[in-house]
């Protein structure tokens, strides 16, 4: 039977229209590194909290320098000091200051902080030789957050920069997705592990080891059921075991038309519906999912490429949306072509490649050997240029799409 292609765009929507979302749960600060918000940051104060000292230096009232120039400065009485965490009670009279270092509460009457560089030190205070406008060198109350903003949404990654927003409003704990549960099976009489001697017409299992650590690069929790051989009724029993203690199931190899491709028929078998099993994209082409109730089936290639480029084109982003994130997909960008590359192309061609940063702008090459089969592309590359079907050959010096990998903040849409 002729299987139907399907374009990417489509193949990635069915997937994306099929995701469940997880439940919620409460984690400590300490472990939301890289969860997905359930709920927005909303400022529970303003942030600074208070007027404060942006500089070390003096606090004074503005209207006191008045007049202060090189040729007659303005001597003002030291009353006492606040370091940052301390309050000045006593408030400001004519030609006083506080001593005051940065962070520290402006103290009543001050409006105006004189960095201590500007000044000239005296028996009990400094001069000024200059004067100073109200409001200048303070850090106001709100500039940053005004209570009750949204200043990150439900559906966000928590990356550094948000713990540190959770932590500044006190959020001990936050309500963020429940991470999906994967197993990994990889299927293959040839397949051999790690510390194994290579044998005639065995292969170490690659795809297993690679997908692991795809999913601790998202930081999901896999159970790994290692290798499988070819055998119809024991694939199906594990295919079921694996179902039955997660949300999703990846397994690579087996998905095309070869005598000893069982996932095709497992699928039969355990009675989920194929979604697509042809997709117009070279690596990755007989890329299969299927749903069963709620829970998704990723038939991934066993050749090393595809496989890799199934997880991150399918895979990655229905886990994301899995955990409601709503900038489900790695970035992408334009950069220009550092070699040619040749190449015909019936369908949209995901090339592994090396993107570098040169003083004329970002560029791309090819990672080498390039085809479906390819382990030393994937090792060498840190990106996937999109080329589209149709056409024969792209030149050195044409602007190209790149997906960016190992990326932590995403965007809401792909326009592949
Ligand atoms: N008559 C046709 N033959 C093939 C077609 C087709 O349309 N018609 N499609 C080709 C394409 S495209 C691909 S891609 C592969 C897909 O093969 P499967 O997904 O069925 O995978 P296997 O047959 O099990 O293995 C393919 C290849 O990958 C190696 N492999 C498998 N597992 C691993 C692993 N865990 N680590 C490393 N390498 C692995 C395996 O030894 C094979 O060399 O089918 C084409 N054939
Ligand atoms: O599925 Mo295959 O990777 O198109 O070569
Ligand atoms: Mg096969």
């Amino acid at each position: 039977m002729i299987r139907k292609p399907i374009p990417v765009k489509e193949a990635v929507q069915h997937v994306i229209n099929s995701c469940t979302e997880v439940n919620s749960e409460m984690v400590k600060i300490d472990n939301a590194y890289g969860r997905i918000l359930k709920e927005p940051i909303v400022a529970k104060h303003d942030v600074p909290p208070f007027n404060r000292s942006a500089f070390d230096g003096y606090a004074i009232r503005a209207e006191d320098s008045e007049g202060a120039s090189e040729n007659s400065s303005i001597s003002f009485q030291v009353i006492g000091e606040i370091g940052a965490g301390h309050v000045g009670e006593r408030a400001l009279e004519e030609k006083e200051a506080y001593r005051i270092m940065t962070g520290a509460i402006l103290p009543p009457h001050a409006d105006a902080i004189v960095m201590l560089e500007e000044t000239e030190k005296t028996e009990n205070g400094f001069t000024l030789s200059r004067s100073f406008a109200v409001d200048e060198n303070i850090s106001f109350q709100g500039e940053d957050a005004k209570e009750g903003e949204i200043l990150i949404e439900s559906g966000s990654l928590i990356h550094p920069g948000t713990v540190a927003l959770l932590a500044t409003f006190g959020y001990a704990k936050v309500k963020v997705a429940k991470l999906p549960v994967v197993s990994i099976i990889s299927t293959g009489t040839e397949l051999l592990d790690v510390e194994d001697e290579l044998e005639p017409g065995k292969i170490r299992n690659s795809n297993g080891p690679m997908l692991k650590a795809q999913l601790d690069r998202m930081r999901i929790p896999y159970h790994s059921f290692g290798m499988m051989e070819d055998d119809l009724d024991a694939c199906t029993e594990l295919v079921e075991k694996a179902l039955s203690q997660s949300d999703i199931v990846i397994t690579t190899g087996g998905v095309s038309v070869g005598d000893y491709d069982y996932l095709p028929e497992i699928y039969k078998r355990i009675g989920a519906k194929v979604l697509f099993d042809k997709v117009m994209m070279r690596p990755g082409s007989v890329t299969t999912v299927a749903v069963l109730g709620d829970k998704l089936l990723f038939g991934l290639s066993g050749n090393p490429s595809a496989c890799f480029t199934g997880f991150e084109l399918f895979t990655r982003p229905a886990l994301l949306t899995m955990m409601g994130c709503t900038s489900p997909y790695v970035p992408r960008m334009k950069a220009t072509l550092g070699e040619d590359f040749t190449k015909a192309n019936p369908f949209t061609r995901f090339v592994r490649a090396i993107w570098e940063m040169r003083s004329d702008g970002l560029f791309v090459v090819p990672a080498g050997f390039n085809k479906s089969n390819a382990v030393s592309s994937i090792g060498r590359g840190n990106c996937i240029i999109v080329l589209p079907s149709g056409s024969e050959r792209y030149k050195v010096g044409e602007e190209v799409d790149v997906l960016l990998l190992g990326q932590e903040l995403g965007v809401a849409t792909w326009d592949l």
